[in-house]
């Protein structure tokens, strides 16, 4: 936890100010018992209305200021534990944000969530007690010692029981719930596991009519994440009343004892009363106490699920910062190739070789889980090769600035995604100062120049959050398009043109073929139709090339490209193919 005390240091004059302030204010409340003794045993005994009002001025004057420092502190405070929590939520973003694929599979989207929110808050609302009581506690304590001793030696021994008794009452609470509390974070992210996964595939889970089953499993872990706050509350709930009964107890036996030797005259009723509220103030300063230990296990599991994001070392790093230089445009040489996902024993890609030329269309196919997303994964390093080399321009990836190698990259995902927002927002996402113009040329290649035109607000209509209003294909074309706007040397189609009919299909691939000249591109793809044309293409079984040529050329030489062309296609589409 305290590796995260770094957060502070922007806050370090605010903090300061907010401890000066908080003990000033704990001062103040150390000296109104005193005062009030006064009135009680020199100004009501002597009936001097004049002293007891000079001295309750006073003592309003003090609780006035004693109030007006606590509330600056508390604001104060709670700017330095939002700040800290503000900064610590960016940092916590920006590394997530850099992670490769493997590091999200490591660590869980939900997970990751929990922990940019949830786990922040409770570190932060940790450092706002820790702030409000790392100066009034003690002091209370100690201050309330000096105090009470000063007050009366005697009577100062009942706290040698009550101070004890309530100390173990503390560590039974951090005993038992300690581990009650780092338990409830890890069950949260189950909760918010299941919630993420109800609410992204909703339309699955109502299609085949699971509402029920997703229910159970919701409240399957509803139910352990409350079995848990229960126990905790449990705790929580003798907690309290055990304290206030020690406190109770503390103060019959103070005013037992104090009546005593009020009663033998060696003691002032005004002293007495001065004796419980410091008695009370240490107490209560204890109580104080037992609640930051309550809060630390939680914060303190909390602050190491935000570290080991925050540590977690960068699978994929920049070994070079500076541009690279070369004559070559759009080429990508992939050279012996051999990828291993991480914990997965066998290669998805096994000694992979081959090379695009700008302006021709290197087609990829074959059965699923084939490797084709995996091959192109590799491209814009969202993994890493295990061993061989791919170059692009001459230039191997792992020596290209990441930031370099993805500009050149224009990608049409598998799993088509627009951003809440206008067509415009999405198409200019890969180019922000693109004109109009460019984003209705790219619109026209991508075959969408129409429905976009025929939307009531053009460029401008709203797309919702997942592009959940415009259908599949269109949803494509715009992706389709977002890459185009961007002009990138590499184009990577990850089976991108699946939701596309045979025409759209047809002519969007025609339309690349003339306009895009200069640029390489890779088009994943399951059906034949869409390869037949390309200028190479290479077939991938379990990961291996297993046939590389034109579709005339694989018809006769690759068996596998036959039986997925013969899956495909008539006899007499073949033979006119041939
Ligand atoms: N994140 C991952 N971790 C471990 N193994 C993975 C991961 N992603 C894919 N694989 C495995 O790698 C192999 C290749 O998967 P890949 O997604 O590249 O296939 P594909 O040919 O694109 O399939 P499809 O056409 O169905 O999309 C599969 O056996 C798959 O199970």
């Amino acid at each position: 936890m305290f590796r995260l005390a770094k957060y502070l240091k922007p806050y370090l004059g605010a903090t300061i100010l907010t401890l000066f302030l908080l003990f000033l204010q704990t001062i103040a409340n150390l000296l109104l018992p005193t005062l009030m003794a006064k009135i009680v045993d020199i100004g009501i005994p002597n009936g001097n209305t004049s002293y007891i009002l000079s001295v309750g001025f006073y003592m309003l004057l003090v609780a006035l200021l004693g109030s007006a420092f606590m509330v600056f502190a508390n604001l104060n405070s709670a700017k330095v534990a939002m700040g800290f929590s503000k900064d610590l939520r960016r940092d916590l973003f920006i590394k997530v944000e850099s992670f490769s694929l493997g590091e999200f599979n490591k660590l869980g989207t939900s997970s990751l969530i929990t922990r940019t929110t949830n786990d922040i808050t409770q570190v932060q609302q940790l450092v706002l007690m820790s702030l409000r009581m790392m100066v009034t506690a003690p002091l209370m304590v100690i201050g309330g010692l000096i105090m009470a001793l000063s007050t009366n030696l005697e009577l100062s021994v009942v706290l040698a029981f009550s101070i004890p008794i309530l100390l173990v009452v503390i560590g039974l609470v951090a005993k038992f719930g300690m581990p009650l509390f780092k338990s409830m974070q890890v069950k949260l992210d189950q909760l918010n596991l299941v919630l993420r996964e109800n609410l992204t595939g909703i339309r699955v889970i109502r299609a085949f009519n699971k509402v029920t089953y997703e229910q159970k499993r919701f409240d399957a872990a509803n139910k352990d994440l409350t079995s848990t706050a229960i126990r905790v509350n449990k705790i929580m709930a003798v907690l309290m009343p055990s304290m206030m009964i020690i406190l109770n107890l503390t103060s019959v036996a103070i005013i037992w004892f104090g009546a005593v030797r009020i009663e033998a005259g060696s003691f002032e009723v005004g002293s007495l009363i001065a004796f419980i509220q410091y008695v009370m103030q240490i107490m209560m300063a204890l109580v104080m106490v037992t609640m930051m230990f309550v809060m630390i296990p939680r914060a303190a599991a909390s602050a190491e699920r935000i570290n080991e994001v925050l540590e977690t070392p960068f699978e994929i790093q920049d070994h070079v910062h500076e541009l690279t230089h070369s004559s070559l445009h759009g080429q990508i040489v992939y050279k012996d190739v051999t990828f291993n996902y991480p914990n997965s024993e066998e290669p998805a890609l096994s000694h992979i070789s081959f090379e695009t030329t700008p302006g021709k269309i290197t087609a990829i196919i074959g059965g699923t889980g084939s490797g084709k997303s995996t091959l192109i994964n590799l491209i814009p390093r969202f993994y890493d090769t295990t061993s061989g080399e791919i170059l692009v321009n001459g230039v191997n990836i792992k020596d290209m600035p990441q930031e370099e190698l993805r500009n050149k990259v224009g990608l049409v995902p598998q799993k088509a995604l627009l951003f809440s927002g206008t067509i415009r927002d999405n198409l200019k996402y890969g180019k922000e100062d693109a004109t109009d113009e460019d984003l209705w040329r790219a619109l026209d290649i991508a075959q969408a120049r129409d429905f976009v035109s025929n939307m009531e607000k053009g460029l401008d209509s709203y797309i919702s959050q997942g592009g959940t209003n415009v259908s599949g294909g269109q949803k494509q074309r715009l992706c389709i398009a977002r890459a185009l706007v961007r002009e990138p040397e590499i184009y990577i189609f990850d089976d991108s043109f699946s939701a596309l009919d045979f025409k759209t299909d047809s002519a969007l691939r025609k339309a690349l073929k003339s306009e895009v000249t200069e640029s390489a591109m890779i088009l994943v793809a399951q059906r034949i139709s869409t390869i037949m044309d390309a200028d190479e293409i290479l077939v991938l079984f379990d990961g291996k090339v297993v046939g590389q040529g034109t579709h005339r050329e694989l018809l006769d030489t690759c068996e596998v490209y036959k039986e997925i062309a013969l899956s495909q296609l008539s006899k007499e589409e073949i033979e006119n193919g041939k």
